[in-house]
């Protein structure tokens, strides 16, 4: 799994600490309606979460996960897409079981925590403060704040400059290919969660992490076992 003390401990967002997939479909159905379009419902949008607002928006005014050009009315739909989840940020989804106690028994025991999401900031500021989890994380990185986005390493090697931290000494709790991939492009540890959001991913083993955890609410006894 993980045989030493992080010196940051990284999550990301979407499908690891928040079960935010039924309100951004109901945000993406409201905005294909508005269009005259066909709702996808929650769970063909919950396998299109992960690579930004942007590849959501794309995939579900394509049905493609991975779309060539960018769809027609692609700007409108973005529009429209933004302002209704702006307006209905949090009604649907909420904390996944154990993130609150997990957070807090990380606190206790001094680890130096942030997030780093392909989420926009605009989103993930107002969601995590809703959610009453802001004020145990030390850092909040969202996706429009780094040059590039998970699955490149760039945000997770920024963040551990941030800290001053070692990359090699940092871990990442994720729940997708692309916390994986970027973890190991940094050269931080992965744990995934298996509950969260795997696009095309059929089963949490494939993701390839160091380790699987069951829920948040593991991590400061696991930690405390092994460091
Ligand atoms: O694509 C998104 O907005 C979700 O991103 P996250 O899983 O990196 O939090
Ligand atoms: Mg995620």
């Amino acid at each position: 799994m993980i045989g030493f003390r992080p010196e940051l401990i990284a999550f990301d967002l979407d499908g690891t600490l928040v079960d935010s997939a039924p309100d951004l479909a109901w945000a993406v159905d409201a905005m294909l309606e508005s269009l005259g379009r066909a709702p996808v419902g929650l769970e063909r949008a919950r396998g299109w979460i992960g690579n930004g607002a942007d590849m959501l928006i794309k995939r579900a005014m394509t049905g493609e996960m991975w779309p060539e050009s960018e769809p027609e009315e692609f700007q409108e739909g973005m529009r429209l897409f933004l302002e209704f989840h702006e307006a209905h940020l949090c009604e649907r989804g909420g904390l996944f079981p154990g993130v609150l106690a997990g957070l807090q028994g990380l606190k206790a025991a001094g680890y130096a925590t942030a997030v780093i999401t392909n989420k926009l900031a605009r989103f993930t500021e107002p969601l995590l403060e809703r959610l009453g989890i802001a004020g145990y994380l030390d850092f909040i990185g969202s996706g429009d704040q780094f040059e590039r986005i998970k699955p490149d390493p760039l945000p997770l090697l920024k963040t551990a400059e941030r800290f001053g931290a070692r990359p090699e000494r940092c871990l990442m709790v994720g729940d997708s290919g692309n916390d994986v991939r970027a973890a190991r492009a940094a050269g931080y540890a992965i744990l995934c969660v298996p509950y969260g959001y795997r696009g095309e991913v059929a089963t949490p083993e494939q993701l390839g992490a160091d380790g699987i955890l069951d829920s948040i609410g593991e991590l400061p006894a696991l930690l405390k076992r092994l460091t």
